[in-house]
């Protein structure tokens, strides 16, 4: 029988597998941020141990820091001791780590893969959710705990059993305004947040093939919000591509050798999943979240749900969730008025989704009744984002433009929600006081939040394009 892409990068990786434990895996990438690192460190120096492969272990800030001016003194003391306690595990260790005065900080999910240090077949974990994201380079990328880190860092390697697979088909054509985001949020909601819960998914199909790499990455990042353990895209063209020429990709001979391994990476024609699934996005409409977990999901064109149509099964946690979100059954989603518009995080804060989110806000102003900020997900999206005048387009419309990191998306800096405040947010986790205590956080697309801000409340973002500027103005 012939092996599934997760089998083969998993049987390549496997250093010890013993009848009576997990296997034991080799890790080729690490990845460690301020936030779950520090105990890790900790328990080396209890124990007297140093890291067994600093070469492989990246490190960045990005949850706790502020994305304001730099050059001013943290006001927050335990996000200014995370990021100094990060600064001197790294320096005591031999750990390269892009801080804050760095041209490449940013977001850990954002930068390995910009700096072409993210690669097909490697096994990458790194203490955050969100490792999934990597999948879509084709790596076994996952989220660790912090005594996983310490044990990474220490070994270089992970217990780790064998998931199952789970084989998502992806076909048909994703319509006109609708985007990568919204082609994940309707899966969750079709399969539900905990659908995946034990496996590893492999997105395939004609889709999938044809989405940029930054779309696959909003894809795979959210394969944690359906309880995955990882998701993984073929590496294909698309993939070597994009990865070719950046920063720490393999150069010359290098490049020819990783390039025949990598054409390797795809699950093989007769191979089995432990389960198949098939999903048209030729109706998927774009998203809106009504409810506390990225499942709880509806079309813009819907009303919000009342708990009679909801299953059965879900309408004690559907009533509870519309209780916390403040938002009446029945009432059609274009007339949800908001508070905040965030447009950022490790799901949508690259170039691609700032140029889009742009492209709706050129030549208009945010509604006076709405804060919105736009925070790029590393210094590099940054700065090419001013190259091509993007963060004009936003300053003039009177959004914040700010400095790269998690921000708003879980609002362990300054940058939160207030309690009973409603917000469109591109990130991935709507959960109760997500963004702030008390926060409602909507999940959309990019270019619904960016229209949301304009309006003041959620839009049809496919008829943007098509109505008269003072008609969009009145709404
Ligand atoms: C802080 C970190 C551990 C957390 C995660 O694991 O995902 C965060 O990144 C998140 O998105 O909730
Ligand atoms: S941007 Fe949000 S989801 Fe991503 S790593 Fe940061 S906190 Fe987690």
């Amino acid at each position: 029988m012939g092996k599934t892409l997760y089998d083969k990068i998993y049987d390549k990786h496997v250093v010890y597998s013993g009848e009576d434990q997990p296997s034991i895996l080799y890790i080729d990438l690490h990845l460690i941020h301020e936030v779950t690192s520090p105990q890790a460190f900790e328990g080396l120096r209890l124990n007297n141990r140093h890291v067994r492969r600093p070469d492989l272990t990246v490190a960045t800030m990005d949850h706790s820091i502020p994305t304001t001016d730099r050059s001013i003194p943290f006001r927050d003391d335990v996000a200014k001791k995370q990021v100094r306690t990060l600064e001197e595990n790294c320096h005591d260790f031999g750990i390269r780590l892009f801080d804050l005065t760095s041209e490449h900080q940013g977001i850990v999910h954002v930068i390995a893969p910009e700096l072409g240090i993210t690669q097909p077949g490697q096994t990458i974990v790194c203490g955050d959710s969100h490792t999934s994201t990597h999948g879509a380079f084709g790596a076994l990328a996952f989220g660790i705990g912090t005594s996983e880190v310490e044990h990474v860092l220490a070994t270089q390697t992970l217990k780790q059993d064998k998931a199952k697979t789970l084989a998502i088909n992806i076909e048909g054509e994703l319509p006109k305004g609708t985007s990568a985001k919204d082609l994940i949020l309707s899966l969750i909601g079709k399969l539900g947040h905990d659908f995946a819960t034990g496996y590893v998914i492999e997105y395939r199909g004609e889709v999938i093939r044809h989405l940029t790499m930054e779309e696959r990455m909003t894809v795979c990042n959210m394969s944690i919000e359906m309880g995955a353990r990882a998701g993984l895209i073929q590496p294909d063209d698309v993939t070597f591509n994009y990865i070719k020429n950046k920063k720490y990709a393999p150069k010359d001979e290098l490049w020819d050798d990783a390039l025949i391994e990598w054409r390797s990476l795809y699950t093989d024609d007769d191979a089995v999943f432990d389960k198949t699934v098939d999903f048209d996005v030729s109706v998927v409409v774009p998203q809106v979240t009504w409810g506390t977990n990225p499942g709880q999901v509806a079309g813009i064109t819907d009303v919000v749900p009342s708990i009679d149509s909801l299953p059965f099964d879900q309408r004690k946690a559907g009533e509870k969730s519309l209780q916390y979100m403040g938002v009446s059954s029945n009432t059609p989603f274009e007339e949800v008025k908001l508070d905040k518009v965030f447009i950022g995080s490790c799901t949508n804060s690259r170039i691609e989704d700032l140029r889009k989110a742009a492209k709706i806000v050129s030549g208009y102003k945010v509604a006076d009744s709405v804060t919105a900020l736009v925070v790029p997900g590393s210094q590099r999206v940054k700065r090419q984002a001013e190259e091509e005048g993007i963060d004009q387009i936003f300053i003039k419309a009177g959004f914040d433009w700010r400095e790269s990191g998690c921000s708003m998306c879980l609002g362990m800096n300054e940058d939160i929600v207030l309690e009973g405040e409603r917000c469109a947010s591109t990130s991935n986790r709507n959960f109760e006081g997500r963004q702030g205590k008390g926060a409602r956080t909507h999940l959309v697309s990019p270019e619904m939040a960016a229209a949301a801000a304009i309006t003041g409340h959620f839009v049809d973002v496919r008829n943007w394009v098509t109505r008269e500027r003072e008609e969009v103005r009145s709404w």
